[in-house]
Order: structure tokens, then C-alpha cells, then sequence
């Protein structure tokens, strides 16, 4: 197997990606995409526009149905096996439920990150090497969360576990990070310490960051290019300068802004 990478292969690039669920939704629809190392992508649209789609189908939790995705040069879409489970390894997933094991210690959730590195018995065992132990602690201080390493992940804020939930993903030295509504479930100020928390990773890192957001103040207060997604389908692609609320009410017929959003579900 050649494991070839191209030094200019863009970090994730999408090609005619299409994507119809059993039920005959179109999920996506004819997707081109190409994002560059170091990126800072948020994704917007209006409920049921394909955003997590979209980002399920990048670490393939999702298969496409059409069309061919790669991560740095090699084909995700048509990986299998060995060669897959070290695509995936790359690609770190956050989730608005945070998805930790409750019961176990923050410690514990963010050594699971380690997972694809050394397979799942030496994970259920607990047997993880200490350069992994260290690895851990250096996550947990990244997001500020050292003295709770030895806390259930349940006895944490809700904020906080989301915190413990990029550390697990700095952990598998993700080069990616794909997080799905992280901060749908949270109050402004945790908002902001995830979001924050989210921005330094990738600046300091330059871990590739693609973030599923409904609030498009939110999506322009933190990333540098906005893709906005209707129907399955882009309908715009462009820094935030441009991504202003004109052209979103332009676009979507009125503005995809949380406070708007509200209003209408109130
Ligand atoms: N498993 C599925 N089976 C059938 N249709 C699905 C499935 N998952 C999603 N869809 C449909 O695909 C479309 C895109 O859904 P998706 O969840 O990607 O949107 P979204 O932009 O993430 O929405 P939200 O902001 O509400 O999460 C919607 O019409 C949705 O109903």
C-alpha cells in the first residue's frame, strides 16, 4: 500500500459528493470543497441543510453516495481497513452531547482518544503507556482542566466536559477536528470558554478545524471562512467579511441569527 501524500494535496477536498439516505432525502447534494491545513471552517444553514451530514460523511461515519472525499490526498471514500482506521485516527470528532464515558474519570475519557494507537483490549484494560499518561495530562492543560483529572466525568459542568471532550482529541493528535454543534447545549459564557478553548487549538496547533454552528454571529465572531449549506447543497463559501446578514437574508430569507432563531421558535 502506498501511503503517497502530496506536499500541496489540500487537507480535506470533497469531489461531486453526494450523499441520499435510505428514504431517498438528499443529504447532500453535489459537493466540491477543498480546505486547506490549519483552516478554521464554520458551517452554517438552517435545521435539516445537511451540516452534520456533511461532517459525518468527511470521517465517513456516513458512507456518500456519489462523488469521492480526501483527506491530505488519500481517498477516505474508498479506504478500507488498515488504511482507514488510520485516516480516521486523524480525524477527531466533537459532539454537542459531548459523548464521555459518564462513570469513568476525565483522565480515562481523554487516555480513550489514545485508542486508535494501540487497539481497543489495551484501552478496556486501562494499560496505557506513560508517554500516552503525559500526553493526556498536556491535553487536560490545554483546556484548563489539570486539577480535574481524577473526577468523574460526570461531576463536571457541562462546559467542562466538552472541554474534556477536545483534550481527548488533542490526545489522539488528531490533525482534524470535526465538532458537530459543540456549544448548542451551552450557556453564552461556556460558550465561550469552548469556543475559545477550540480557537487556540488551532492556532497554536494549526489542527485543521471544521465547526457546525446554527448562530452565524457565533460562526463569524470565531472562523475565518464560512460555508452556509440549504438543502444539501453550498450556497455560500467566503471569509467572514462577507458572510454579512444582507447576504445571509439574501440567501436564506432572513438572517441565521441565534436571537432570530429564537424568536421564531418562541
Ligand atoms: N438517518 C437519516 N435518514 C434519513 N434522512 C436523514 C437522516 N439523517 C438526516 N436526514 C435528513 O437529511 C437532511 C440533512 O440533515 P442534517 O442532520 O445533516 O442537517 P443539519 O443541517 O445538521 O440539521 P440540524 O441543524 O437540525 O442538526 C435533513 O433533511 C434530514 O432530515
Amino acid at each position: 500500500m502506498t501511503h503517497h501524500r502530496p506536499e500541496n494535496a489540500a487537507m480535506i477536498k470533497l469531489t461531486n459528493v453526494s450523499k441520499v439516505y435510505p428514504n431517498q432525502t438528499k443529504g447532500l447534494q453535489q459537493i466540491h470543497l477543498s480546505i486547506d491545513q490549519g483552516e478554521f471552517v464554520a458551517v452554517v444553514g438552517l435545521s435539516g441543510a445537511g451540516k452534520s451530514t456533511l461532517l459525518r460523511a468527511i470521517n465517513r461515519l456516513h458512507d456518500i453516495t456519489e462523488g469521492d472525499i480526501e483527506i491530505h490526498g488519500a481517498s477516505i471514500t474508498r479506504a478500507e481497513g488498515r488504511q482507514l482506521r488510520m485516516l480516521r485516527r486523524d480525524i477527531g470528532m466533537i459532539f454537542q452531547g459531548f459523548n464521555l464515558v459518564k462513570r469513568s474519570s476525565v483522565l480515562r475519557n481523554v487516555l480513550a482518544g489514545r485508542v486508535g494507537h494501540h487497539g481497543t483490549l489495551r484501552t478496556i484494560l486501562g494499560l496505557f503507556p506513560k508517554q500516552d499518561v503525559d500526553l493526556a495530562f498536556e491535553a487536560l492543560a490545554r483546556v484548563n482542566l489539570i486539577e480535574k483529572a481524577y473526577a468523574r466525568a460526570d461531576e463536571l459542568s457541562g462546559g467542562q466536559q466538552q472541554r474534556v471532550a477536545i483534550a481527548r482529541v488533542l490526545a489522539q493528535e488528531a490533525k482534524i477536528i470535526l465538532a458537530d454543534e459543540p456549544v448548542a447545549s451551552l450557556d453564552p459564557l461556556t460558550t465561550k470558554q469552548v469556543m475559545d478553548d477550540l480557537l487556540h487549538i488551532n492556532q497554536e496547533l494549526k489542527i485543521t478545524t471544521i465547526i457546525n454552528l446554527h448562530d452565524i454571529d457565533l460562526a463569524r465572531a470565531y472562523a475565518t471562512r464560512i460555508i452556509g449549506l440549504r438543502a444539501g447543497e453550498i450556497v455560500f463559501d467566503g471569509p467572514v467579511e462577507e458572510a454579512t446578514d444582507e447576504r445571509f437574508t439574501e440567501i436564506y430569507g432572513r438572517t441565521l441569527r441565534a436571537e432570530s432563531v429564537q424568536e421564531i421558535n418562541a
